[in-house]
């Protein structure tokens, strides 16, 4: 479909018993918060990026804009006008704010996409709970936390459940939608509603360790680190391998570098923590020297390869 034709359908896509997501607040203006609310203003829905301070919203501003140019420049080819417009209208659904509560007080739909950690997610949606509307629904991006542990700091698991886009959120044509028992039916038709407005192909999932995207593909990755670590092949020969060997559009030890070496070290942590039976989970001491150096990919400038200057 179209990204008009998406937002057209987005006025089309509630129905009786299910909420119509209109503001959406996106919680963390990182990597992938700022790829979410990309996709959400650009589909037509109002939206709050909210992170700790003024800069590092700015600096999100910039880049989503930025992404916003490369989707103007692919879509609106022989219309400048159109977009010039479309570029226009979207960032102007954009807001930002520093205080999560505040922005929660009027919002259909919350998306967290904080730092990968319980206490602090559970700490936030404990003062969201209090702040936001009864009918809002509260959705984490987390990729390997529980999100029952993350709803049971809320009074309101029915209207809880797990929205995990992938990294490059614009590009990214996936959105698995997590639902726990306690989900309700209509919350978990607006999640899945939600996820098709922004153009996303959705897949439901259980509340299980990795989803289904994360609980394949994160074995994977530390194998190959494994597999680097023993010294049986270079980086980038496996990346080349299973680049031309599997059809991968990129290999396992740049994949690591993409989604960010401390957000593979907290996934495996955790899993190892509580499934320490599973060799597939067991740390790598070459991905903690790396993290420990503050070499964590791509959004670092070094991780297992250099990058250009961030
Ligand atoms: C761990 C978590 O919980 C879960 C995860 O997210 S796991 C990670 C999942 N993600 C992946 O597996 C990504 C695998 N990699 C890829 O799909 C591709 O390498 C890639 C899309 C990132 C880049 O594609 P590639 O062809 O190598 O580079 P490039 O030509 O620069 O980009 C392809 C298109 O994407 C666009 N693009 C690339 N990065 C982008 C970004 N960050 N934002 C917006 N658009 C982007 C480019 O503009 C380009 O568009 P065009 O084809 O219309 O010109
Ligand atoms: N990186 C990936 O490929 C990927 C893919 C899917 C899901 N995820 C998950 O998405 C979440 C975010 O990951 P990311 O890669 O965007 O991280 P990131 O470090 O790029 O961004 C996190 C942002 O959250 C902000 N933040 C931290 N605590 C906050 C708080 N209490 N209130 C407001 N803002 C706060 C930080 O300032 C930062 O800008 C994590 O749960 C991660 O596991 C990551």
């Amino acid at each position: 479909m179209s990204l008009m034709g998406t937002v057209l359908k987005r006025s089309f896509s509630s129905s009786a018993g299910r909420a119509a997501i209109k503001h959406v607040t996106v919680i963390g203006g990182g990597l992938m918060g700022s790829g979410i609310a990309q996709v959400a203003a650009q589909t037509g829905h109002d939206v709050t990026m909210v992170d700790m301070s003024e800069d590092i919203l700015s600096k999100s501003t910039k880049y989503i804009e930025k992404n916003l140019t490369r989707v103007v420049k692919k879509k609106f080819k022989d219309d400048a006008e159109g977009g010039e417009k479309f570029l226009r209208e979207t960032m102007a659904r954009l807001s930002t704010n520093t205080d999560a509560n505040n922005a929660a007080q009027k919002t259909d739909l919350v998306i967290e996409a904080i730092v990968e950690n319980l206490d602090v997610k559970q700490k936030l949606f404990s003062g969201l709970d209090k702040a936001a509307p009864q009918h809002t629904i509260f959705a984490s991006n987390t990729s390997s936390l529980p999100i029952k542990d993350i709803s049971v700091s809320t009074s309101r698991a029915d209207r809880f459940g797990g929205l995990h886009f992938f990294n490059p959120v614009p590009i990214m044509k996936l959105l698995e939608v997590i639902r726990l028992p306690e989900t309700s039916d209509a919350t978990f038709q607006s999640l899945m509603d939600f996820g098709q407005a922004v153009g996303k192909t959705t897949v439901e999932a259980k509340d299980t360790p990795g989803f289904i995207v994360n609980r394949l593909l994160v074995p994977y990755i530390m194998e190959a680190v494994r597999l680097l670590e023993r010294g049986d092949a270079s980086a980038r020969d496996i990346d080349v391998a299973m680049k031309l060997g599997a059809g991968y559009p990129m290999g396992p030890i740049e994949l690591a570098d993409y989604v960010g070496l401390d957000t593979c070290k907290f996934i495996i942590d955790g899993w190892n923590k509580s499934m320490p039976d599973n060799p597939l989970f067991n740390p790598s001491p070459m991905l903690n020297k790396l993290v420990s150096e503050e070499k964590l990919g791509v959004k670092t400038g070094e991780g297992f390869y250099k990058y250009g200057k961030k």
